[in-house]
């Protein structure tokens, strides 16, 4: 029997820590294993090594790089995804078992469903579907599948340049489908934004300490960190780093008008996300802030005590995260440099004994795609030869982190073309993908096969 989403999904392929990537090699070859069956050419690709913030050097999980037959008449799409996820636990307040696909009303829940897991086989099941009619694929198919995007793609950057003259030589498009819709409406995808992850650790005393015996006689590394991170952002989600925003385009009159017709209701996404009201009045500014502009996230401290319940202890040594989303013309090094000026500035206000420590990942480009790209025709058709309605042109606030070099590297037209829904929680509770999109997802990947072919 064909391993399908279920078995996929059971695979807890979470690649955000290092020491758990066998299960992401585990899900490489299952996908690999799928793709050989199919008929398709496989290597998996040794993807180096990579330096973690630890200073510990690790060897990378393995990139797939696979073919089906080529026909040098018909032009050669390459097909990005990938098969890691963002970590999932019951206790983070899911319904059912973020391993354990489970359908209710229509919907698969699951960790991976749609990102990236539920598109990667839609894809597949596109070429399946020209098999199993017996029809010839209208175009020639690569595919190249990572597991590492969930962290920012370490070693893919590497292995796309030393591939780019041989790989990359004979193919003419990418696409890539790891985004979600807007609204209810299908939608082609123009720029996601790019993003720096931070960690900033505070070590203090050599044990952690009880905070009766030692509490108002020590300086306390949380105490530290909370001032550092609270310099971070103001109230109304500006970013406080002198000189972060300031390479931001400037909005032009033709760029603003792309917001107009999209048919984003503000209430009931307070509804989907459960919020009283977002930082911006209206659809418009709601989506520039979410799709255009910078934005600093805080996501978690290690370290700090979390369990339920009360200890009362000072915490020896503490690490905060956060990442900072980057849009034209932002270049993540120059990000970086300025939020470690800032963190040092603002450490030395606290007249600390603690030690800082400041180390940046991901620096991913944002990528913006022209839309005159002929790719957009084929990917503009195919919504409509499969849903009747013409898409959406939108933006997504995420990263895809090697969109950029995929672009800059191999010199070909890049488009994206989600199939995942506005409310499928990527990265949340109860992620899911619908039924419906799903296998509608496929259809419209087997017409842009088609639409694609028409081009060329
Ligand atoms: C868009 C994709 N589904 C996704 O969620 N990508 C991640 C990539 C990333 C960025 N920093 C670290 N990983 C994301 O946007 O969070």
């Amino acid at each position: 029997k064909e391993k399908g989403l279920k078995e996929w999904v059971a695979i807890k392929s979470d690649s955000g820590d290092h020491t758990k990537w066998g299960e992401v090699e585990t899900m490489l070859n299952m996908a690999a294993e799928r793709i050989k069956k199919m008929g398709g050419k496989v290597e998996l690709a040794d993807a180096g090594t990579h330096q973690l913030p630890s200073g510990e050097t690790v060897l990378l999980p393995p990139v797939i790089l696979a073919e089906f037959a080529k026909d040098p008449k018909k032009a050669t799409l390459c097909i990005y995804g990938h098969v890691d996820v963002q970590p999932a636990k019951m206790e983070d307040g899911w319904a059912t078992d973020p391993f354990n696909l489970t359908e209710i009303k229509g919907n698969l829940y699951g960790r991976g469903a749609t990102d990236n897991k539920g598109p990667v086989l839609a894809w597949l099941h596109a070429v399946e579907s020209y098999q199993a009619t017996k029809k010839e694929i209208p175009v020639n198919i690569k595919l190249i599948i990572e597991g590492l995007e969930e962290v920012g793609s370490y070693g893919l950057f590497k292995l796309i340049k030393k591939r780019r003259d041989s790989f990359f030589a004979d193919v003419d498009f990418i696409v890539i489908s790891d985004n979600v819709w807007a609204t209810t409406t299908p939608a082609l995808t123009y720029g996601t934004r790019g993003s720096s992850y931070f960690f900033v650790e505070i070590e203090g005393p050599k044990l952690d300490l009880h905070s009766g015996v030692y509490g108002g006689s020590i300086q306390e590394p949380m105490a530290d960190l909370i001032a550092l991170l609270g310099s971070l952002l103001d109230h109304t989600g500006k970013i406080q780093v002198v000189g972060v925003s300031d390479d931001v385009t400037p909005l032009t009159e033709d760029e603003r008008k792309l917001y107009d017709n999209i048919s984003f209701d503000l209430e009931e996404m307070k509804n989907v996300v459960g919020v009283k009201h977002f930082l911006q009045d209206t659809k418009e500014e709601v989506l520039m802030a979410r799709w255009r502009y910078p934005s600093l996230s805080i996501h978690g401290v290690e370290g700090a005590f979390s369990d339920p319940g009360s200890k009362t202890i000072i915490p020896r040594k503490v690490t905060g995260k956060f990442s900072i989303r980057q849009v034209p013309n932002m270049d993540p090094p120059d990000v970086e440099r300025k939020v470690k000026e800032h963190l040092e500035q603002v450490f030395s206000t606290l007249n600390s004994p603690n030690r800082l420590k400041v180390t940046a990942t991901v620096g991913a480009k944002p990528w913006v795609a022209n839309l005159q790209d002929s790719q957009y025709v084929a990917g503009q058709k195919a919504v409509k030869d499969v849903f009747g309605v013409e898409p959406e042109f939108i933006r997504e606030g995420s990263t895809i982190p090697i969109a950029q070099t995929f672009q800059e590297e191999t010199g070909k037209s890049v488009m994206m073309l989600p199939i995942s829904g506005h409310d499928d929680g990527e990265h949340s509770q109860n992620e899911k993908i619908s039924r419906y999109n799903y296998i509608e997802g496929t259809k419209l990947f087997a017409a842009y096969f088609y639409e694609l072919s028409l081009l060329h």
